[in-house]
């Protein structure tokens, strides 16, 4: 039995940090299992967490060189993350940090050169897994349903709350999947009007109640009127719910307590709508998981038809870089990894960039 070691990477929409993720995956004719043996999860400073949500309007010699430094910095990371926890790696696999994504247009970007990486590091990299789907026509995310299915087969449903939510389950033999909408982005965005990062446990939308004229806008947003394939991003938040938050003259318990009512409800409408059974599961990761007051509010718009799972700690926090390393795996064995039924491309692919060090 072969077993493969991985450190995988990740850098979310939320921008809370990087999460390191070394896992061993074996393969056991066609099922895989996956253990996680050690994370580590690195917050971003002030400052650069203003340059990564500001890299959109950077110039192109500026996010050139941002690619290369940010990958330094990965491979850094990288590099003492191996050394603390004296551990034997095969390879690296990273999602780097979205700075752009407009599959309408073609385009998806991903920062954090794989050369960088890979030099300072020591290690063969695999990267850049979202380009090839978008150059099929795809949307190029979202890319963790693959490992929904192979990792995680026992869920009806396979929910992550990051900064934005997505969805992914099985339909007709299919992996369908997409970015349902909103999730912590909004959160964030209103709890950093008070300079907090985010708000812990849900107390302060708890503790507000629903501003109906707000709620309403948001549930009207039209990206919840296409059909899937979708995906979305900052650009659809800061061009299309800013507007509403900014428009509305609330407390910021209020603002907080009707993002929750409203991102649960575009959640329980796409689960109700793709139930076919009686009693389903369904799997809740990313930080959105440890906001009780966001899983009380599903739980009630679920019903109990629908049992929530809140998985560990260390599950929630590090899915999505456990599925980037399943990718790297994949990618390195040549194998599909990026499900056309989900993103709408040409193709299923066997996607991202292998980088040797040197
Ligand atoms: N204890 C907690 N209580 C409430 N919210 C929390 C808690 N811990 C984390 N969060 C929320 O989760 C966010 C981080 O979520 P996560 O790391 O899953 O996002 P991400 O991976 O950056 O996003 P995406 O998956 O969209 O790319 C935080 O910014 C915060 O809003
Ligand atoms: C382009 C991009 O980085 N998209 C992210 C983002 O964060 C959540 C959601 O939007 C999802 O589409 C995707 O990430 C996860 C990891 C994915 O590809 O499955």
């Amino acid at each position: 039995m072969k077993t493969f070691k991985v450190i995988g990477l990740m850098s979310g929409t939320s921008l809370d940090g990087l999460d390191l993720t070394y896992c061993h995956f074996t393969r056991t004719l066609d099922r895989w299992a996956y253990r996680i043996t050690k994370t580590q999860s690195i917050s971003y400073s002030k400052s650069m967490k203003d340059k990564l949500k500001n890299s959109i309007y950077l110039s192109a010699d500026e996010l050139l060189t941002f690619n290369n430094t940010y990958g330094q910095w990965l491979g850094e990371q990288v590099k003492s993350f191996i050394k603390t926890n004296a551990l034997e790696v095969d390879f690296i696999a990273s999602h780097g940090h979205t700075t752009h994504h407009q599959p309408e247009n073609g385009l998806t970007y991903q920062i954090g050169s794989g050369q960088h990486l890979a030099n300072a590091c020591k290690h063969k990299v695999v990267c850049d897994f979202r380009t090839n789907d978008v150059a099929l026509g795809g949307q190029g995310a979202p890319l963790v349903p693959i490992g929904d299915r192979l990792l995680f087969g026992e869920y009806d449903f396979c929910l992550n709350l990051g900064g934005i939510s997505n969805i992914s389950f099985e339909k007709d033999g299919q992996r369908i999947a997409y970015d349902i909408g909103l999730a912590n982005m909004i959160l964030n965005y209103i709890t950093q009007k008070i300079d907090l990062n985010y708000d812990k446990g849900g107390q302060l939308a708890e503790s507000g109640s629903v501003n109906q004229k707000m709620l309403d806008a948001l549930n009207a947003l039209d990206y919840y009127k296409l059909p899937f394939p979708k995906s979305t991003g900052f650009e659809w938040f800061e061009d299309k719910v800013v507007p509403i938050v900014d428009a509305t003259d609330e407390s910021i318990e209020n603002l907080l307590h009707t993002s929750i009512h409203h991102l649960c409800e575009q959640i329980a409408l796409q689960v109700k709508s793709n139930t076919t059974k009686q009693k389903s599961n369904l799997l809740v990761t990313g930080g959105g998981a440890l906001n009780d007051f966001l899983i009380a509010t599903l739980k009630t718009k679920l019903g109990e038809a629908v049992d929530v799972i809140v998985p560990s700690q260390e599950l929630i926090e590090n899915k999505e870089a456990l599925v980037f390393a399943l990718m790297g795996v994949l990618r390195i064995e040549r194998e599909i990894n990026v499900l056309c039924s989900v993103t709408g491309a040409k193709r299923d692919s066997s996607s991202g960039v292998v980088y040797l060090p040197n």
